[in-house]
């Protein structure tokens, strides 16, 4: 664990950039530091690898102060990813990623071999290997920027706002490959960014620093979003506050209704024998259970569904996996409001309306807890520091 006791760093200009900030950092787990510019969130980074120096205060690495550590040797344990990638434009992908394990007097073939495995579990076509730098967009220059710092398998990493500098869609795939990624390595990874949805994403613990470098509040995310400490963290929060808790709040509970769900070749008599629980929509489905669509139940009268006339079933969640706020997403863009809910197959597992989610989301919110029971963010979606468990990625 890497303790942050009491530290203070006071620039010689006398800037205070980190007032006394305390933080107990957990093994295995994403915790991110996040606050408006200038809170101190870089300055914080650096004082744990030592390339800023606290003013008072200590940092203990699994209980030694990190003074007592020969630099290089610190570092060495803490991979250090920052914007924009920071690649050596003059040498290649491999070479860069090679770059640490060489510094170790690892031979060249066996750096490159390492430098190679890197690159595939990153995500980086191979063929990628022998170009330069700026042969790269930015999302894959940044994919080699975690690589290089993975690359001499480091217990630590620091990441500092390393997916600012790329847009959107490239920076979804970058966190969503970062979670991925960390399931499988189970690296202490202190993350920064100045973006709370990012935070919430990714993190394990989110610190909430405020300008001043001083600790506004340090809660797994789901705890943040039900229970902002103050008027400066609700605010940071934003607006939608309620809506991204319900990304913590899992599907598994709702009642799906499977009575309105009929195969495409189900003959009128079956039709007209069911309980379709008051659904005034049928959902169709090919033999194997996949949706097709949804169609009025007089239709199906005059025989078999022709999938032509179907109202489009929209985008499924998977039941269980997905969270409230996906069930919700999927009712509120169905054309008919019913939500379409689906196995890990895609086939068909019930439907359910929005009322019946929008009463889930209500329950939910009164007791903290999913509608499968589950304490927000503390169970099946467990969010254990000590254990590296995180929310499941389909949750977020
Ligand atoms: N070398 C320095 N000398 C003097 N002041 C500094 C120095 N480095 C940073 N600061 C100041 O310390 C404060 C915290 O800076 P820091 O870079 O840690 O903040 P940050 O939260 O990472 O900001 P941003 O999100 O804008 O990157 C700021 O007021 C900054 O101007």
């Amino acid at each position: 664990m890497i303790r942050i006791e009491a530290v203070t760093k006071r620039y010689p200009d006398g800037t205070v950039a980190v007032d006394r900030l305390s933080l107990d950092i957990p093994d295995r787990a994403i915790t991110v530091l996040v606050g408006p510019s200038g809170c101190g969130k870089t300055t914080t980074l650096r004082m744990i690898n030592r390339m800023v120096e606290p003013s008072e205060g200590r940092i203990l690495i699994d209980g030694v102060d990190s003074r007592q550590q020969p630099v290089n040797t610190l570092r060495r344990s803490m991979g250090y990813v920052i914007q924009n990638a920071g690649l050596f434009q003059h040498r290649t992908i491999v070479d860069n990623i090679a770059t640490v394990p060489r510094l170790l007097g690892w031979g060249k073939s066996k750096s490159r071999d390492r430098a190679r495995e890197l690159m595939e579990r990153v995500g980086l076509d191979p063929a990628l290997a022998g170009r330069y730098p700026y042969q790269l967009s930015g999302g894959q220059q940044q994919r080699v920027g975690v690589a290089r710092a993975l690359a001499a398998d480091p217990p630590v990493l620091l990441m500092d706002e390393p997916f600012s500098a790329v847009d959107p869609v490239v920076r979804k795939g970058l966190q969503d490959e970062l979670l991925r990624l960390q399931d499988e390595l189970g690296k202490t990874i202190v993350f920064v960014t100045h973006d709370i949805d990012e935070a919430v994403k990714l993190g394990t613990m989110v610190a909430v620093l405020r300008t001043g470098g001083r600790l506004a509040q340090y809660a797994p995310p789901a705890e943040l979003l039900s229970a902002p400490a103050d008027a400066f963290v609700e605010d940071f929060l934003g607006a939608d506050r309620g809506i991204r808790r319900l990304s913590f709040f899992p599907s598994a509970g709702l009642d799906l209704l499977t009575g309105p769900v009929v195969r495409a070749d189900a003959g009128a008599g079956e039709i007209t024998a069911r309980d379709t629980g008051g659904a005034p929509w049928l959902l169709v489905t090919d033999a194997d259970g996949r949706p097709l669509g949804w169609t009025e139940p007089g239709t199906l009268a005059a025989g078999p569904a022709d999938p032509a006339r179907l109202l489009s079933y929209g985008r499924p969640f998977v039941a269980g996996r997905d969270s409230l706020r996906a069930a919700l997403d999927c009712a509120v863009l169905s054309p008919t409001g019913w939500a379409v809910a689906v196995d890990e197959e895609g086939r068909v597992t019930g439907v359910v309306s929005q009322q019946a989610i929008g009463d889930a989301i209500r329950a939910a919110h009164a007791t903290g807890r999913g509608s499968d029971g589950t304490p927000d963010g503390t169970s099946e979606s467990v969010c254990d520091p000590a254990h590296g468990d995180r929310t499941p990625k389909a949750a977020r």
